[in-house]
């Protein structure tokens, strides 16, 4: 597709290969060698161009005095500064209190439009979605329930145990069942560090990754801009794993991808440290305290086992397995498949940022209707990507409203078999033809 009027030009270089698509201009930064969250952040704020403000829609906001005050914490508004934060507003808020409360902070209107494509238009499908699921969130409320608590808790708590053990007696048995937890409590925290500040969203540092980063580089990123040129999570593992549908793409590393990607799953709780490490020294982020639960873990191991080698054998070979098991779910089952949209492949008419969620989000018939499985590898995702500040346990309350609308809208929605999202993920990795089809779901399943 070819770029807007207005197209931001300054940034792109040759070397892009890819148009910017729906957007104003290929992303500012994206091609950084070291992408982390401040890269994202730095590059959003360059596109967006709206100096120390904060954009909604076509209006201006100074929310200095607010980021205080905000009831999902400050570190929403503290880091979006400077940038179009309409997908995030509208996305993060059901009912109407955030929006009549930010007319308080008003400045002016914005000179130019929205780099973004998409659009929130009050008889479009998201918002007709969000009206009919708030008397249902009214009644059942947002947050999360007691087993959802209780299993999250049980899973960390039963992490620290087999952690401990392990070390006490050497045990490699009872590390890789540490890893598991592991996993599952990391995974589990992914539910709610998309919420108002609460300390199971700690939970997530347990493992190298950090609740903090995420908060941008999938919150705000990937949950936005789904599998656009905006994804932090497409851009992040290029030039190793191309998610894009690019003719440009080379056909032998693509091949390969199928490989390495396996050697990814293990090495991707690794590779974050070294990355952070990096970051840290050349003054891209902080650290922050939770940051430091990785080590203060491995420090508690070199205690308990007979030598700091073994300790440190024994944690690398945890946080591995829990690498693969964290990183395995989400990247095979959830977006990406030849039918899936991504950036390249033919677009909507309607830009319904909503629609455009559907296009790019799979979700799997195995895991659906069981919390444990739906919390642990990243299901119910249609739903949690329509409203990722609700806690998965009440995200079923929401699935009859959800097929209303999808029917209303003429959306045949369907659940997939986990094995065509697996082999999908393969086939996309070296797919190499944009999708001329209209995107979607077609004839209620995935080849
Ligand atoms: C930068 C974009 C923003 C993000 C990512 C964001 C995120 C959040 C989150 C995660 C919650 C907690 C939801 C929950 O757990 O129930 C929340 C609640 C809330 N936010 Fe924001 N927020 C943003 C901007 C704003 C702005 C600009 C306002 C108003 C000026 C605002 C007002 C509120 C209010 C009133 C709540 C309480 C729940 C509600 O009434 O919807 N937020 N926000």
């Amino acid at each position: 597709m070819a770029p807007r009027e207005g197209e931001v030009t300054q940034e792109s270089t040759d070397s892009q290969r890819l148009n910017a698509g729906a957007f104003r201009g290929y992303p500012a930064l994206r091609d950084t060698p070291l992408k982390s969250s401040h890269t994202w952040l730095a590059g959003k704020r360059i596109d967006d161009n709206i100096g120390n403000y904060w954009r909604v829609h076509d209006k201006l906001y100074d929310l200095s005095e607010f980021v205080d005050k905000h009831p999902g914490g400050r570190q929403w508004i503290e880091l979006t500064r400077g940038t179009d934060v309409t997908e995030s507003f509208e996305s993060s808020h059901i009912g109407s209190t955030a929006e009549v409360l930010l007319q308080k902070y008003f400045i002016k209107n914005a000179d130019n439009p929205r780099n973004s494509p998409y659009t929130f238009h009050e008889d479009g499908f998201y918002k007709t979605l969000k009206r009919k699921a708030l008397p249902v969130l009214k009644e059942v409320g947002t947050g999360p329930t007691r087993q959802m608590l209780l299993m999250h808790d049980a899973t960390a708590i039963s992490f620290i145990c087999l952690c401990l053990c392990a070390a006490r007696y050497d045990s490699y048995m009872l590390v890789s069942l540490a890893g598991l937890s592991l996993a599952f409590t990391v995974a589990m925290a992914h539910n709610f560090f998309h919420q108002r500040d609460n300390f199971r969203m700690y939970y997530f540092d347990l493992c190298p990754l950090s609740s903090s980063e995420w908060r941008v580089t999938h919150a705000i990123s990937h949950h936005l801009f789904t599998n656009s040129i905006y994804d932090w999570e497409i851009s992040a593992l290029e030039p190793f794993v191309f998610f894009l549908p690019d003719p440009a793409k080379n056909k032998y590393v693509a091949y390969l991808t199928i490989f390495w990607s396996h050697i990814f799953y293990y090495m991707a709780f690794l590779i974050e440290i070294l990355k952070r490490i990096v970051c840290i020294c050349m003054g891209h982020m902080k650290i922050r305290p939770e940051n430091l639960l990785p080590f203060i873990e491995l420090l508690l191991m070199c205690y308990l086992s007979s030598t700091p080698t073994t300790a440190f054998k024994l944690w690398c070979t945890m946080q591995s397995i829990a690498s693969f098991i964290f990183v395995y779910a989400p990247l095979t089952g959830t977006h990406h498949h030849p039918d899936i949209w991504h950036h390249g492949d033919a677009t909507r008419t309607d830009q319904d940022w909503g629609l455009c969620q559907l296009d790019t989000v799979r979700d799997r018939v195995e895991v659906t209707g069981n919390l444990f499985l739906v919390c642990t590898t990243f299901g119910d995702h249609t739903l949690h990507h329509m409203f990722p500040t609700v806690d998965h346990s009440k995200l079923p309350y929401l699935y009859p409203v959800f097929f209303k609308t999808c029917q209303e809208f003429g959306i045949p929605f369907a659940f997939q078999k986990h094995t065509d999202m697996h082999m999908g993920f393969y086939r996309q990795v070296i797919n190499r033809s944009p999708n001329k089809d209209d995107p979607g779901y077609k004839n209620n399943k995935l080849e």
